[in-house]
């Protein structure tokens, strides 16, 4: 099993360049294959998660190219070109890439089946079968709401209207995928607001999709003509970076064109709120998607309540949001995130555990917790097979006064291929692939 040995190490300084967004690629991979002609992917994201969305549609027998890493071209079959396949569907460690596709492929003409890794395994999939069951769709899961996922073909696929129970990008994104195949509309709402991509995405292949804060409207009926995708730099990979370089002393690092859409940046109002030094630059749009440099200088941070209204902008951001709140001066405060308990590993219960092996007080409650700033010393984390969990605590150490044993580290690969490398290039120490 991999594994990483992290300790103190230089201020940061230089300028990072982030791997692709990881739902952005996921997208992109999925509307190119249904699209009518040969789309283009620049920056895509060469993670195990987004790969494994790319390997599917191969099976289903798309063709797509990778003449170089981060490009890959796809040779769209239209609507209704996908062939079906006797073998699983492998979405890997992939939540975003099971439940798009089981909405996705709710609306084929042949049956398919979905699975996913151990974590994958655990993750509940009821969010998504409930409402394309309403929709008219056959979709069967293992007892307990979790994959593998069968889904047969349905007769028809009748529009709804549905008032997400959670905030969930990817539930919305389930929906508005078999809504291109419904009869009728499909309207979602939100309780509160979360990532478009799946929204402008469909606009740039020339859907006729309505959309706004907290709701989208999609017809069946149309056609996705090819086109050509930026994938801009993941925000939430870039998080690690950021947080590591408010809280090392003496670091003053630049993130460049870090991808800046406000569903997504809620990490950066709360660090904000905590004291933290860091200014956008050279901000740009590209291809619809606001980009900019981060400029990020070390400060003393101080512990907060972080605002429930956040919470949706920053979902994946919480594991680095602790290891800032355990060195911030006083208390922090979570709540509002039960999500976070079926992420790739429960996180809530992970950052505490992890947190506490290493000195840190952490108060944990069903939907947060209460994070009690101090100093770390070493210890052996577990981060679960959770790539965001290992990717936290290699930032912890930078800041911890012994080695610290990050185990069970391959899963970095699927979000951030080449982390260890990259951080390193910018003054972490971090043993290890
Ligand atoms: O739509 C997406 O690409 C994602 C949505 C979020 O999940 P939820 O929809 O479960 O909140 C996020 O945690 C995940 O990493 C990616
Ligand atoms: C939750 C995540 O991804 P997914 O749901 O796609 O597994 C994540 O990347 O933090």
């Amino acid at each position: 099993m991999s594994a990483w040995i992290a300790s103190k190490g230089q201020p940061l300084h230089g300028r990072l360049a982030i791997p692709g967004d990881k739902s952005v690629s996921h997208r992109a991979i999925m509307l190119a294959a249904l699209a009518e002609g040969r789309s283009h992917i620049h920056g895509f994201l060469e993670g195990g998660d987004t790969r494994a969305t790319a390997a599917i549609f191969q099976q289903l027998g798309v063709r797509i190219e990778a003449p170089e890493p981060s490009l890959r071209i796809v040779d769209g079959v239209g609507l209704h070109g996908l062939k079906a396949s006797a073998s699983d569907l492998d979405c890997g460690n992939a939540g975003t890439a099971m439940r798009l596709l089981s909405g996705l492929f709710a609306a084929q003409a042949f049956a398919s089946t979905l699975v996913g890794d151990e974590s994958l395994t655990k993750r509940p999939m009821r969010r998504v079968i409930e409402p394309l069951r309403m929709m008219g769709a056959q979709i069967e899961a293992a007892e307990g709401d979790v994959p593998p996922l069968r889904v047969s073909p349905a007769s028809t696929l009748r529009g709804i209207d549905y008032a997400l129970p959670v905030a969930s990008a990817q539930v919305k994104s389930a929906l508005l995928l078999a809504g291109l195949y419904a009869d009728g509309t499909t309207r979602i709402t939100e309780p509160h607001p979360t990532r478009d991509y799946s929204e402008r995405m469909l606009q740039a292949f020339g859907w006729p999709i309505r959309f706004g804060e907290g709701w989208a409207e999609v017809e069946g009926g149309h056609r996705l003509i090819a086109t050509d995708i930026h994938v801009p730099a993941d925000f939430s990979s870039a998080a690690f970076a950021l947080v590591a370089a408010c809280v090392i002393p003496g670091s003053d690092l630049v993130l460049q064109q870090v991808g800046m859409n406000p569903r997504r940046t809620g990490l950066l109002r709360v660090l904000a709120m905590m004291g933290a030094d860091i200014r956008a630059d050279d901000a740009k749009g590209n291809d619809g998607e606001p980009v900019a440099d981060l400029y990020v200088r070390a400060t003393t941070l101080r512990g907060i309540d972080v605002p429930v209204d956040c919470v949706p902008d920053m979902i994946d951001e919480f594991p680095v949001l602790f290891i800032a709140a355990a060195l911030a001066d006083g208390i922090t405060r979570v709540r509002g995130a039960a999500e976070l308990r079926v992420k790739e590993s429960d996180r809530i219960a992970a950052m505490a555990n992890g947190l506490r092996a290493l000195g840190i007080r952490v108060d944990e409650t069903p939907d947060g917790a209460d994070i009690h700033g101090g100093s770390l010393h070493g210890g052996v984390i577990e981060s679960h097979g959770d790539h965001r969990i290992a990717m936290a605590f290699a930032v912890a150490a930078q800041r911890a006064s012994a080695d610290v044993e990050i185990r069970d580290t391959a899963n970095v690969a699927t979000s951030y291929p080449g982390f260890a490398a990259s951080t390193r290039s910018i003054g972490f120490d971090l043993r290890g692939d």
